[in-house]
C-alpha cells in the first residue's frame, strides 16, 4: 500500500475536547505504526465563530498530548483559490452548474417535495439550463437521481443511502465561498489524504463528499468513521456541550501519557490489556479492533490509569512536571545554583517518596508542600495528640542520633539504628515513636513512609524539625 497519509481537521471554534482529542490520537498514531504521514488541517471557514485563541488553545492541546504533525497547519481560509479551481473545473466538466433560483423558490421546491412525502429539495431547475455565471449565483453539483451511493467503512462496514435522498447541493455559495463537504474534499485530494478516521456524526456527509471525489475522478480513501465519545450525561461531548477543554486535565495533574492510554482506551481495545506506553500504542494500533458502540467518558478511569502511569515513570521524567506543579503553590525549589546536582537528586528523592500514593501530579505537589515550607504547622488534632508532654523524650532521643550522624552516614539503615537505639532507651515500640515523628516533620499524620521521607527531607531540616517540636512542647 502506498504511504498512509492521516489527517485532523478541527474547527477553531473553541478548544479541543476529549472527543476531538481522541481523533486526532486515533489518525497520529495510525500514521505513526504505519510509518506514514499525519497532517493537521484547521477548519477555519465559519470565520464569524472561528478565533485565533482556539486556534492556539488546539495546538497547545496537542502539544501536550505529544501529538505531532508532520504537514499543516493548513488553514482552509488561506486555500479559497484552490476550491475557487476546482468548482470551475466541476462546472466545466459539466458536474456542477449554476444556479440562480431564489431562495423563496428553493423554499416552495423544499414543501412541494414535502407534500409528496419526500425529503424536502431541491429540483433541479438550473440542471440543464447551462447557466452563465452572473454575480450571485450559487453552483450546484449534479447529483444522481437513481441507485444508491455506498459508505465502506473499515469500522462500520457498509452503509447505503439512497442517491434519491440527495439532492443537486450547492458546492458554492452566492457570496463565492465553498461549501463544507466541498473544500474537505479538494483538501483531501490535493493533500494526498488516503485514510480519513473521523467521528461518525460525519458519516452523513460522506455521500455527498464520495459524489464530489467521483466528479473529480480522485480516488477514494480509506473511511473509519469512529463511534463518539459521550458524556456521563449521553450526549456526545462537544464544545457547545460544556466538554472541558484537554488542556485543563494538565492542569488538573493529569500525564500526557496517561491521557493517551486513557483516550485510545476509548474505542479501541487489544485484547483486555488497559495500561499502553506511548511506544506500545504506536506499536499495536490498528484500525481493525476499534470498536462500534459509543464510549461514555469515565473520569475515574482516567484518575485511575493516571495513577498507573505516575507509578511507571523515572523520577527524574516526573521532575519537570512536579516542579511547574510546585511553582503553581509560590513553592520555588531551592537554589540550583551552587549544588545542582544534590539538589535535582532531592527532588526526585522527593518525588519518590510520593509517587506510590499520587493519583494526580495535583496530588503529589499538594503532598510535598511540607518538604519545602521554612516552617510547618501543626494539624490541631495531631498536635493534641503526639506533640505532648509524652512525646519530649523520644523526640529528644531521635534529634540527638539523626544529628550524630555524619553526612555520609545518613541512609536509611543508619535511620533505621537510630530508632532501634530510641526504642530501646524509652521501651517503646516503633509505631508509637514514629507517629510523633511524623507530625513532628510534616504537620500532620499521614505522610511517605519514615525514613524514605527523612532522607527527602534532609538531615538538617528533619534535626530543625524535631527540636521546633519540642520547643512546641516546652
Ligand atoms: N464527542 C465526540 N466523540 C468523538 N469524536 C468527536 C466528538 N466530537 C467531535 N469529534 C470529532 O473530532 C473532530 C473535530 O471536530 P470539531 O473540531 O468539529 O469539534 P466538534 O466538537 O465537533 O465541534 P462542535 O462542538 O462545535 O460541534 C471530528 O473528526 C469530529 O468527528
Ligand atoms: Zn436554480
Amino acid at each position: 500500500m502506498d504511504t498512509v497519509v492521516t489527517r485532523f481537521p478541527p474547527s477553531p471554534t473553541g478548544y479541543l475536547h476529549i472527543g476531538g482529542a481522541r481523533t486526532a490520537l486515533f489518525n497520529w498514531l495510525y500514521a505513526r505504526k504505519t510509518g506514514g504521514r499525519f497532517i493537521l488541517r484547521i477548519e477555519d471557514t465559519d470565520e464569524a465563530r472561528s478565533t485565533k485563541e482556539s486556534v492556539d488553545a488546539i495546538f497547545k492541546s496537542l502539544e501536550w498530548l505529544g501529538i505531532d504533525w508532520d504537514e499543516g497547519p493548513f488553514f482552509q481560509t488561506q486555500r479559497y483559490d484552490i476550491y475557487k479551481e476546482y468548482i470551475n473545473k466541476l462546472v466545466a466538466s459539466g458536474h456542477a452548474y449554476y444556479c440562480d433560483c431564489s431562495p423563496e423558490e428553493v423554499n416552495a421546491m423544499r414543501e412541494k417535495a414535502k407534500s409528496l412525502g419526500k425529503k424536502p429539495m431541491y429540483n433541479g431547475k438550473c440542471r440543464e439550463l447551462n447557466k452563465e455565471w452572473k454575480p450571485g449565483m450559487v453552483v450546484r453539483l449534479k447529483a444522481p437521481a437513481m441507485g444508491t451511493t455506498v459508505v465502506e467503512d473499515v469500522v462500520k462496514g457498509n452503509t447505503a443511502f439512497p442517491n434519491s435522498e440527495l439532492d443537486d447541493f450547492i458546492i458554492q455559495r452566492s457570496d463565492g465561498s465553498p461549501m463544507y463537504n466541498l473544500a474537505v474534499v479538494v483538501d483531501d485530494i490535493t493533500m494526498g489524504i488516503n485514510t480519513i478516521i473521523r467521528g461518525d456524526d460525519h458519516l452523513v456527509n460522506t455521500p455527498k463528499q464520495m459524489l464530489i471525489y467521483k466528479a473529480l475522478e480522485a480516488p477514494l480513501p480509506l473511511f473509519a468513521h469512529v463511534p463518539m465519545v459521550l458524556g456521563s450525561d449521553k450526549a456526545r461531548l462537544s464544545k457547545r456541550h460544556g466538554a472541558m477543554s484537554v488542556s485543563e486535565y494538565m492542569d488538573m495533574g493529569y500525564l500526557p501519557d496517561a491521557m493517551l492510554n486513557y483516550l485510545v482506551r476509548l474505542g479501541w481495545s487489544f485484547g483486555d490489556q488497559e495500561f499502553f506506553r506511548r511506544e506500545e500504542l504506536i506499536e499495536k494500533f490498528s484500525l481493525e479492533h476499534i470498536g462500534r458502540s459509543p464510549s461514555m467518558f469515565d473520569m475515574d478511569k482516567l484518575t485511575a490509569i493516571n495513577a498507573k502511569h505516575i507509578q511507571d515513570k523515572s523520577s527524574s521524567e516526573l521532575a519537570p512536571i512536579f516542579s511547574a506543579h510546585l511553582a503553581k503553590r509560590e513553592i520555588a525549589l531551592p537554589d540550583t545554583q551552587d549544588n545542582h546536582d544534590g539538589d535535582t537528586k532531592r527532588v526526585e528523592k522527593i518525588i519518590e517518596t510520593l509517587q506510590p500514593r499520587s493519583k494526580t501530579m495535583v496530588e503529589m505537589a499538594d503532598a510535598a508542600i511540607f518538604y519545602f515550607r521554612e516552617s510547618i504547622e501543626f494539624e490541631e488534632k495531631a498536635a493534641k495528640k503526639f506533640i505532648n508532654s509524652d512525646a519530649v523524650e523520644l523526640l529528644k532521643l531521635s534529634a540527638r542520633y539523626i544529628k550524630e550522624l555524619k553526612p555520609d552516614e545518613f541512609t536509611e539503615k543508619n535511620l533505621e539504628d537510630a530508632m532501634k537505639k530510641v526504642m530501646e532507651e524509652t521501651g517503646l515500640k516503633f509505631g508509637k515513636i514514629a507517629q510523633p515523628l511524623r507530625v513532628a516533620l510534616t504537620g500532620g499524620t499521614v505522610s511517605p513512609g519514615i525514613f524514605e521521607m527523612i532522607l527527602a527531607l534532609g538531615q538538617k531540616k528533619t534535626v530543625e524539625r524535631i527540636q521546633k517540636a519540642i520547643e512546641h512542647i516546652q
